[in-house]
């Protein structure tokens, strides 16, 4: 990478401010972030909120011939100084990767709930109009080519800037011409995504959430930062029946002309509508209408059926939908990719012989908490809903008083207990939770042990109650005391409990 072309396109976002290096021509053999990964003749930035000279100084040992920063940290080495750094890091991977979104259509997602979600729905569907040219980056893996070896384990919901472009590079170099991916509203928080310009954004929903320390100050900058994604999309896609759509779709009209602007739900106005919906204890189907004139999106008036049950996963459904769309995505390949997604950890169901219908659901917080119940008790109202289900410490402390509520409307039984305490003790989260509930109307026990609750909520349910494991998915570890301890997993737990009583042999 050539420090007259990064010069330039720093100077042509307003972010250079002056370098020390003796001449421009300089050509540097790699870039990072991080001391550790740094090689020979690399150009090193300094950035984060625990940055420490330290990791400048080993990083000039690693091999680093230049660093790149807001200041002057009076070491030998030229530096190039910046207004910020965490653009210019994005702008530098774009420029040392080649520019690698310029080789894929990028589809990415925001919203509170239903990311992860729909970007396996999508992906599936994309995967099966297109084998082995979709790469997709999800809270929980990301794909980046068609190798056992090109699928891992992610870290962040969506990484930082250097790692994004780096594997959307190793991406395209694998035949990738997709990308679907879920955007946090850290990411904007933290330019991990400065300077992307999605083909298609998707807003899913939004409700109070990640607004604390280390995350965003107040309600109006998480709402502000989601919103980003709508400017910095070719293509918008909106649920019609979210809180703030006005907003939102004002956002949009921002940078993006209302032919480009699309809509969903149950919402008779939305661009397609969702209706004649059925719900089994286990999947779901629905048909949309459409209400648009553009001849692209007439044959998408159809009948879907999705592998995953709940009204919300219908939503997540549709966004999918027109995201593969515009894509170019085929009604057979929505119906087929539709019909054949779950998803690791999220409405995972096992159906029992005698102790009713387990879920496995990653809900855990207030937005999907309602979402989840309210589904279950007004599709299955003669049922009787078990939840077992914590809070975690440290973090979301409202969280607690929000799942109260949810249960209070919905739920009539609940056997609270342990889900990542961190430093606080489980029991007092599990009281905190158990003085907010409306014990007229749901019986509570606090079982501490995850696995004994979950032991006890399965052994007494019956025939047809619904039992929610909320809040863990498919996380096998609990995050105690500061360090992830090894736990089985709420689904093996389940499977578990059920192989050892009599009556499911
Ligand atoms: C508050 C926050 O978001 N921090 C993220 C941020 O950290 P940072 O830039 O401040 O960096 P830092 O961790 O303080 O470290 C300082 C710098 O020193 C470098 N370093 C460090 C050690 C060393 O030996 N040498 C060295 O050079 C590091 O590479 C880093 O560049 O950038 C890092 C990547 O560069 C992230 O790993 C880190 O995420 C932390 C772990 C985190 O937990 N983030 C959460 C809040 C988050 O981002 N969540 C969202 C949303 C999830 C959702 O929607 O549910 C997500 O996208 O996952
Ligand atoms: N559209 C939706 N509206 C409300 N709740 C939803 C929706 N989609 C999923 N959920 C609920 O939220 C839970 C998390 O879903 P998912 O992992 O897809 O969302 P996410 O946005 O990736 O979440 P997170 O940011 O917490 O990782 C699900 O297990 C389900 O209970």
């Amino acid at each position: 990478m050539k420090a007259n072309q990064l010069i330039a396109l720093l100077q042509e976002h307003d972010l250079f401010r002056s370098t020390t290096l003796p001449s421009d021509d300089t050509d540097f053999a790699s870039l990072a972030y991080d001391s550790r990964q740094v090689s020979a003749n690399g150009l090193f930035v300094c950035k984060g909120f625990n940055f420490s000279v330290d990791y400048l100084t080993s990083a000039i040992q690693n091999g680093a011939t230049c660093y790149l920063a807001e200041q002057d940290y009076h070491v030998d080495t030229p530096v190039i100084l910046v207004k910020d750094v965490r653009k210019a890091l994005s702008l530098a991977a774009q420029l040392y990767f080649g520019f690698p979104q310029n080789d894929l259509f990028v589809i990415g997602y925001t919203g509170t709930k239903g990311k992860t979600t729909s970007t396996y729905l999508t992906t599936n569907i994309l995967a099966h109009a297109f084998p082995k040219q979709v790469a997709m980056f999800s809270t929980i893996n990301h794909i980046i080519g068609p190798k056992p070896q090109d699928q891992f384990k992610a870290h962040l919901t969506t990484a930082e800037s250097f790692d994004i472009f780096h594997e959307m590079r190793q991406a395209v170099d694998n035949g990738a011409k997709v990308l679907v991916m879920e955007v946090a509203s850290q990411a904007y928080l933290l330019d991990r995504v400065y300077g992307l310009t999605f083909d298609v954004g998707l807003f899913l929903n939004i409700s109070p959430d990640h607004i604390g320390v280390n995350e965003h100050p107040n309600f109006a900058n998480y709402l502000f930062c989601k919103m980003q994604l709508m400017i910095n999309s070719r293509n918008c896609i909106i649920d019609a029946d979210m809180d703030h759509f006005d907003e939102v779709y004002a956002a949009a009209k921002v940078s993006t002309d209302p032919e480009h602007i699309f809509t969903y739900g149950v919402n008779p106005n939305a661009t397609l509508s969702i209706g004649n919906s059925t719900a089994t204890l286990t999947d779901s189907e629905f048909d949309l209408t459409v209400h648009a004139t553009n001849p692209a999106l007439q044959d998408l008036a159809a009948h879907y059926h999705v592998a995953v049950p709940g009204d919300f996963n219908q939503s997540n459904a549709t966004a999918a939908i027109l995201a593969s769309r515009l894509a170019g995505a085929q009604v057979a390949d929505m119906q087929y990719g539709l019909a054949n997604t779950t998803i690791p950890g999220r409405m995972e169901s096992i159906t029992t012989k005698h102790h009713g219908t387990i879920y496995i659901d990653y809900a855990h917080d207030w937005g999907s908490m309602n979402a989840l119940l309210s589904f279950l008790h007004t599709q299955f109202p003669d049922h009787h809903v078990t939840a077992v289900l914590g809070s975690t410490g440290d973090k979301g402390e409202d969280r607690r008083e929000g799942f109260a509520k949810a249960l209070n409307q919905f739920a009539d039984t609940a056997f609270l207990t342990t889900d990542d305490p961190g430093h606080e003790d489980p029991i007092a989260i599990a009281q905190e939770i158990d003085s907010h509930i409306d014990h007229d109307k749901v019986t509570t026990t606090i079982i501490p042990k995850r696995e004994d609750a979950i032991r006890h909520a399965i052994t007494t349910a019956t025939n047809d109650d619904l039992v929610v494991l909320a809040g863990k998915g498919e996380d096998a570890y609990q995050k105690i005391n500061g360090v992830d301890t090894p736990y089985a997993s709420d689904p093996v737990v389940a499977e578990d409990v059920i192989a050892g009583l009599a009556d499911e042999k």
